[in-house]
């Protein structure tokens, strides 16, 4: 495979802001591979091992090869050079999600692969608690996971992410629908 013609859609935002479902929109209707990233929480209701995580202990998160690595509402977090060479096995266009601290380090690296970061927003705080306990979560556990400084941070694009990213609201799915097709139709060939 040309190395070139790779490419990463880096997708970050606000815990809530529907990172997970643009990835899964991606992965359904263009075959775009998910990066699996590696953490340190525990799975959530419904999440799996290896398909939404590779769900590592202290120990065992420390022997992979990071690109980067952060520590996001006291868990660590990180994208390794195995879990990005497995996605582009699969797919020359690879997605990952990351916080905007792990965006920022994307943007410092030199790498064979051409690099596109979304930053997706909510139009109010109320929505994204609203879609947070939606999505099954107590309301003391999504409080104590807005709360933290990780969390507070990401509600905004940080300024020196701001010259890379592309901006998508998220409010009615269809419409953000409707502008990840056009963005990736106008990025096709360029
Ligand atoms: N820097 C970095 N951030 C990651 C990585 N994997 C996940 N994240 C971010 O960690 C944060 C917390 O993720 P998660 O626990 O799944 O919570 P959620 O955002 O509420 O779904 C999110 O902002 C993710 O984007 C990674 O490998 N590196
Ligand atoms: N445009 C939207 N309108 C309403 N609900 C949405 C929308 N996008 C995502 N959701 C829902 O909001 C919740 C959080 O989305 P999710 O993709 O898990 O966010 P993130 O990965 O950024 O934490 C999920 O229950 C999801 O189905």
């Amino acid at each position: 495979m040309d190395g070139k013609m790779q490419r990463l859609i880096i997708i970050c935002g606000a815990t809530g802001s529907g990172k997970t479902t643009i990835q899964n929109y991606l992965a359904s209707k263009y075959g775009f591979e998910r990066v699996i990233t590696h953490t340190t929480r525990a799975p959530r209701k419904g999440e799996e091992d290896k398909k939404d995580y590779y769900f590592e202990s202290e120990e065992s998160f420390l022997k992979n090869h990071f690109v980067e690595q952060v520590k996001y509402a006291g868990f660590q977090y990180g994208s390794s050079h195995e879990g990005l060479k497995r996605a582009f096995e699969k797919s020359k266009t690879a997605t990952i999600i990351l916080d905007t601290q792990g965006a920022i380090s994307y943007t410092k690296i030199v790498a064979a692969f051409e690099m596109i970061f979304w930053y997706i927003e909510v139009p109010s705080e109320k929505q994204l608690e609203m879609r947070i306990l939606n999505r099954g979560q107590s309301e003391e556990e999504v409080k104590k996971r807005l709360a933290s400084v990780e969390a507070r941070r990401d509600m905004k694009i940080p300024q020196n992410l701001e010259p890379f990213c592309e901006i998508i609201e998220n409010a009615l799915w269809k419409d953000t629908k409707r502008k990840i097709d056009k963005l990736l139709e106008f990025g096709r060939d360029n």
